[in-house]
């Protein structure tokens, strides 16, 4: 029998029993960091995998899950450090969820000429998204959508600059109704999201364009969705099938999914039934559409998977356009020299095509140059070009990847390399003019438009699976923007206030959600 006998510890004053020795303590704390570290090498991903230099904390003895909690709070300057280090060979970092091994832009060609078999872009995006516990794991079974929105709607953009503009100049008009010739908050986040939601509804699926419920869940099933997904990759994943259910969002998810379901299908039903009843019958001119005349299998033509596939479309584009519309207008007002020109070129672009359309938007040299600009210091991402190794590959020079790698490039670093990056001025020096000045010299056509993807410009990814819906994305920025400088507004920070800081969570990069800014609307 243990003995009962107390004795008070001197540092803390507090009486402990005399059975707890201080060895014990220790036992216990190796066997809480060896349990730790044990059920993490089995359940977490690519532990043991590639042999790339570790970077990270360097407290050798750290549990792997504290380092991973670090990469958390701490992912730019691990990133950053890696890229100083290891910018032409390859280094490891370690994320909540998975280890992500960060290779030189060398690579690029090489990895982009491999089939899918070898690597795969879309496993990463279910990887990184949770799968199945965030109903994204409907994407492995075909790439339905992504190759709609390559072979059907961005061919189409030029026909919907004008409906798209006049969606914009509606929302803008409700939204801005409050601006005045004098000074006014607004919260620029969700004026914008609104904005684009509505613009993205009329072009997915136009019946539902001005549809309450439409909208209302197809931004908040996206932000459940990522909120999901974060907490999940604060835990082990072979806790997630526990967890999930006892996450109020993951309900929520499931609810805007079935709620789309119910309203995305009866047009599927009604759209094909007016096919068949009447040959004079006209098909819409939405994404819906183009996705069932693509949809070749059962699986793909099912109108529940339709709706489902349409709250993933906009699950990809709403929010990450609308985060890159807020920085800009961020960075607008911090330097508003551009404003006046912008406006200019807005006007003249306009005027001279009789209103918005192509080749208005080809026009705006300055603003392409400008958000380009605005997303190299405000990325989506540090990282970019997430694939995961589906067979073990090695590189032309040697470099091994083991099988279930997630590999992904610097993004972020590169943008702001100074033997990258291209323009007059230093990386750390925003410079609006310095795509449009590269574009004025000799065959830099189109090599820096904000679209174009390469080794200097990862933020849309690169090669087959680089974002499909960058042009749309392109388009819908500078017709909001153009919208607001073309109808008179200004704004600026609140005095004594300046950009609203970004938010970092791990890689990511996102404006702040909440900030007002100080709108007016100029007499024209
Ligand atoms: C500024 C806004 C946007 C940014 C920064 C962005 C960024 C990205 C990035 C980095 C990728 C991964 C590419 C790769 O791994 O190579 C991606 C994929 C994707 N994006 Fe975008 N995106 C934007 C807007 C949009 C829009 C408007 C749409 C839809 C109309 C869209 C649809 C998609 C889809 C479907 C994929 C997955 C492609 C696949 O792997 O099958 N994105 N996006």
């Amino acid at each position: 029998m243990a003995n009962e006998t107390n004795f008070t510890n001197p540092l803390l004053g507090l009486k402990l029993p005399e059975s707890i020795e201080l060895p014990k303590i220790f036992l216990s704390l190796f066997g809480i960091w060896f349990t730790f570290n044990f059920v993490e090498a089995l359940f977490t991903r690519d532990v043991f995998g590639s042999k790339a230099p570790y970077v990270g904390p360097s407290v050798q003895w750290l549990p792997g899950f504290v380092k991973r909690l670090l990469f958390h709070a701490n992912a730019s300057r691990i990133i950053y450090t890696g890229y100083g280090k290891f910018k032409n060979s390859i280094f490891r970092v370690m994320r909540n969820d998975y280890d992500l091994v960060v290779l030189s832009t060398k690579y690029l060609e090489e990895l982009r000429a491999l089939p899918d078999t070898k690597v795969s872009s879309i496993r990463a995006h279910i990887m990184n998204l949770a799968g199945k516990y965030s109903t994204t794991d409907i994407l492995i079974e075909s790439p339905l959508h992504t190759q709609t929105l390559q072979t059907r709607l961005t061919p189409n953009l030029g026909l919907l600059v004008e409906p798209m503009q006049k969606e914009l100049l509606s929302t803008i008009n409700s939204s801005f109704s409050t601006i005045t010739d004098t000074w006014t908050p607004l919260a620029v986040f969700p004026t914008i999201l609104n904005g684009i939601a509505r613009v993205s509804a009329s072009v997915f699926v136009s019946p539902l364009a001005e549809n309450a419920a439409w909208l209302h869940g197809s931004v908040h099933y996206t932000e459940n969705l990522f909120l999901v997904v974060y907490i999940l990759k604060l835990i082990p994943s072979f806790l997630w099938p526990f967890v999930s259910p006892c996450i109020p969002a993951y309900w929520r998810i499931h609810y805007y999914l079935r709620s789309a379901k119910a309203m995305v299908s009866p047009i599927v039903l009604e759209r094909r039934k007016a096919a068949a009843e009447n040959p004079d019958w006209k098909p819409p001119f939405d994404f819906l559409q183009w996705m069932m005349e693509e949809a070749k299998t059962p699986e793909e033509q099912n109108p529940e998977k339709l709706a489902h596939r349409l709250l993933l479309v906009s699950l990809a584009s709403i929010h990450t356009t609308t985060m890159c519309t807020t920085h800009v207008l961020y960075d607008l007002a911090q330097y508003p020299e551009y404003i006046e020109p912008l406006r200019q070129e807005v006007r003249e672009a306009v005027e001279s095509e009789g209103g918005w359309n192509k080749q208005t938007i080809n026009r705006l040299k300055l603003m392409d140059s400008f958000i380009r600009e605005s997303q190299r210091f405000n990325p989506p991402s540090l990282l970019s070009f997430h694939r995961v190794v589906i067979e073990p590959v090695t590189l032309a020079d040697g470099t091994f990847l083991p099988k279930n790698t997630q590999i992904c490039m610097p993004s972020g670093p590169l943008g702001m390399d100074s033997t990258v990056l291209i323009g007059d001025k230093p990386p750390t020096e925003f410079d609006g003019y310095r795509y449009f000045n590269e574009r004025k010299k000799e065959g830099g056509g189109h090599r820096h438009q904000f679209t174009m993807t390469g080794k200097d410009h990862l933020h849309f990814g690169a090669g087959r699976y680089a974002c499909p819906g960058r042009f749309l994305a392109a388009n819908e920025i500078k017709m909001l923007l153009g919208t607001l400088l073309q109808e008179g507004y200004e704004w600026k920070f609140k005095e004594g206030t300046g950009r609203p800081k970004n938010w970092n969570m791990e890689e990511k990069i996102v404006p702040h959600t909440t900030a007002e800014l100080l709108f007016r609307k100029v007499k024209q």
